[in-house]
């Protein structure tokens, strides 16, 4: 049979462990192949494929770019979606001798407080991996990585701090995106995401969506606005919610009335 691919950020990022995570439910013979960004992961599954990318952190919020990718790939659904703890590592050679910390945007902001208090430079990369290698290809003990165990097995280094992160409870929602799956088995809980634009800027706009949820007694999960990119001051919405008993279309086209463009990102199951 033949292997299909299921594209995500490099080995031993965060994301290839929530990848290993979806293929114990996914049906058929998928091979990992790694990207260098989400970005690259998206335009890998637009000629098809599979794709697990991050999407929210319960300290950062939303992977903007993710969000946004969402909507300018239009033939790519969210198919799945599942959360993991994550707890990162500071790695490298000697603690004490660094000055630049290295690491993916999100993990530096969730581990903002530990930085701040050792006086460390920051430098951003597309992944927590591609940090671990550039310390690792580097040989520079002035610098340190932050990210996963894997990655510091992967690359040889040590780790020189656990647990870094500023706050306990940090999770991060991955989405397994693509055109079509089918799983080996399904959970109880779905989830419905969507994005729209409001038809008026007048008072009560956004009231008249969050209504129909109400009036439907559908519980939102996620409410979050981002620049239209057209104006200074236009939004788009996006909104999680829980699929129940109403009908999606019925729910769709009560808000198309207040809507200039509304689009389904995908009606997908929630993996624990
Ligand atoms: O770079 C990674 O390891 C990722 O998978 C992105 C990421 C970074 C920080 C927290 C969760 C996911």
């Amino acid at each position: 049979m033949k292997n299909l691919s299921i594209y995500t950020l490099p080995k031993g990022t965060y994301s290839e462990r929530a990848t290993k995570k979806f293929l114990e439910y996914i049906d058929g013979n998928y091979k990992i192949d790694y990207c260098n960004s989400i970005y690259d992961v998206f335009e890998k599954v637009d000629n098809g494929g599979l794709g697990v990318v991050p999407i929210e952190n319960s300290i950062e919020g939303s992977v903007s770019l993710t969000q946004d990718l969402l909507l300018q790939f239009k033939d790519i659904k969210i198919l799945g979606e599942l959360a993991l703890d994550i707890h990162h590592n500071l790695i490298g050679y000697d603690k004490n001798k660094i000055k630049t910390v290295i690491s993916h945007p999100q993990a530096l902001a969730q581990c903002r407080n530990y930085i701040k208090k050792h006086g460390w430079e920051v430098k951003a990369v597309e992944s927590t991996a591609k940090a671990v290698k550039i310390v690792a290809e580097s040989k520079d003990e002035t610098l340190g990585a932050i990210g996963s165990k894997e990655s510091a097995e992967y690359y040889n280094l040590k780790i020189l701090d656990e647990n870094i992160e500023d706050y306990k409870n940090n999770r991060t929602r991955f989405i397994l995106i693509g055109r079509d799956v089918k799983f080996k088995t399904l959970p109880k809980n779905y989830k419905v995401s969507i994005v729209f634009e409001l038809k008026e800027d007048k008072p009560g706009a956004l009231y008249h969506i969050l209504k129909e949820f109400a009036e439907k007694n559908i519980n939102l999960t996620r409410i979050e606005s981002r620049p239209s990119k057209k104006r200074l001051g236009t939004y788009i919405f996006y909104i999680d919610f829980e699929d129940g008993k109403e009908k999606l279309e019925e729910i769709l086209k009560s808000l198309e009335r207040h809507t200039t463009f509304i689009i389904l990102l995908g009606r997908y199951p929630v993996f624990d």
